[in-house]
């Protein structure tokens, strides 16, 4: 039976602070660069969830030693091998992250993973995979399942990638790069999305010693050893978005505990764009508190270069005293669901007027009602519907259990928000 949950309303601002755990995007290229290096790492505080769990699973099975400590994970490489399986589930990281390392191994490596997971374009990595020499087997579809037939070694040189849907193709094709006979010459085809999860990616190289260097159109990256290190994983920003949300949709006052000075993570515009929505943001001794005012304004944006924190914004934005207009965003019929449908469906469902454009959406809100909204099996979308329902009593979320992509607990810690309940991670 589908589980229910019906997200908690609230009629008074809401006051709380909360620490949250590591960084998807950053756990994930930390465990890929830690899989590739010279010696064992460590990775302090990673994100344990699907997403992650999933990476750990595939990089065992080609032979890294992955070991939990409790706390940390010891990452030791080893001689990369198939014949193997790799689960990628619904993680995006996974899908673009892995067949590149795959390509190293010796032997068959095949990647498959949920329903939707097959329907998440894929077809430029495997297309700059072939140009660098690596011989794939997909059935022609450019997509999940394939099998990428490594032999040990990748020729490298000079491509031409297509990364107008996702810019993971980039990333997971610049984090091996270093382990190419030439390295990688990689020049952009066409647009590129997320344009601060490709300047993780170079941070991250450049941390552990590798030479990336940024070309007219696009990255080049010499062939070299990749240094092992130990690396604390940042809160994720991105994860932070749903609760700071909440103190602009109830008039409250949120803090997230250990919002990092510096970071490449997309999130840390939230900042900006919820100063825009009418919020105070501050950063405090504990932290970045958000305070909500007497209304929440509408926000005209093109959030091209942060489409994952595009679900809460469009929750908020229904909740504003006027239209919205969000852009930039047509990629994100590729991700978890389309989520320019869903949030179409979702928004209409609680009494917004939603007009949907080639790249992004118009919100218009309306007299509000309750509803059941469906998850997608989108943990964003779970954030999404319960930032609605703190404004609006009725709302409930069908499958609320997708959130264990990236916040398993994330029900558990809302509900504590409310309370005033600090939920923390093992320091
Ligand atoms: O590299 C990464 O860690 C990510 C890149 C982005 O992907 P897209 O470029 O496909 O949007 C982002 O949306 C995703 O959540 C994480
Ligand atoms: C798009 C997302 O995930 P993925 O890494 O699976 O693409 C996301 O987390 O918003």
């Amino acid at each position: 039976m589908t589980e229910i949950w019906t997200t908690p309303h609230r009629s008074t601002p809401v006051d709380a602070v909360v620490r949250l755990p590591g960084s998807k995007s950053i756990t994930a290229r930390a465990l890929v660069l830690a899989a590739l290096a010279d010696g064992p790492s460590r990775i302090v505080r990673p994100l344990r969830a699907r997403d992650t769990d999933l990476m750990a699973a595939g990089l065992r099975a080609l032979g890294v030693g992955i070991e939990d400590d409790g706390a940390d994970w010891l990452v030791t490489p080893g001689r990369l091998r198939g014949p193997a399986q790799v689960d990628a589930g619904l993680a995006g990281t996974v899908l673009r992250f892995l067949p590149p390392v795959a390509a190293l191994a010796h032997g068959p490596v095949t990647v498959d993973g949920d329903p939707r997971l097959r329907e998440r374009p894929n077809a430029g990595l495997l297309a700059a995979l072939r140009a660098l020499g690596v011989e794939i087997e997909d059935g022609g579809r450019g997509r999940a399942p394939f099998t990428v037939h490594g032999t040990g070694a990748v020729v490298g040189g000079a491509i031409s990638v297509d990364a107008s849907e996702t810019s993971q193709i980039v990333s997971g094709l610049l984090l091996a790069a270093a382990r190419f006979e030439q390295g990688v010459d990689l020049a952009l085809a066409g647009g590129l999305p997320s344009m601060p999860h490709v300047e993780m990616t170079v941070t991250t190289l450049r941390e552990h010693g590798v030479d990336v260097v940024a070309t007219p159109r696009g990255w080049r990256v010499s062939p070299g050893p990749i240094a092992a290190l130990e690396r604390v994983i940042e809160p994720d920003l991105s994860n932070a978005a749903p609760f700071l949300a909440a103190a602009l949709v109830t008039g409250g006052r949120v803090t997230v505990r250990d919002w990092p000075e510096v970071t490449t993570q997309p999130g840390a515009q939230l900042d900006r764009l919820l100063a825009e929505m009418g919020a105070t943001v501050e950063r405090t001794d504990d932290g970045l508190r958000v305070t909500g005012g007497a209304v929440v304004r509408p926000l005209v944006a093109d959030l091209h270069e942060v489409g994952e924190l595009t679900p809460v914004l469009a929750a908020v934005c229904a909740l504003a005293d006027g239209t919205s207009r969000l852009t930039g965003i047509g990629h994100l019929r590729g991700h978890e669901t389309d989520r320019l449908q869903a949030l179409d469906e979702v928004l209409s469902a609680v009494g917004a007027r939603v007009e949907q454009l080639p790249d992004g959406l118009v919100i218009e809100p309306g007299p509000r009602r309750p509803a059941r909204l469906d998850s997608y099996a989108d943990h964003r979308m779970v954030h999404a519907g319960a930032v609605l329902g703190l404004a609006i009593e009725g709302v409930e979320v069908s499958d609320p259990g997708a959130v264990s992509k990236t916040l398993p607990d994330f029900v558990e810690r809302w509900n504590g928000l409310l309370v005033g309940v600090e939920h923390g991670v093992a320091r």
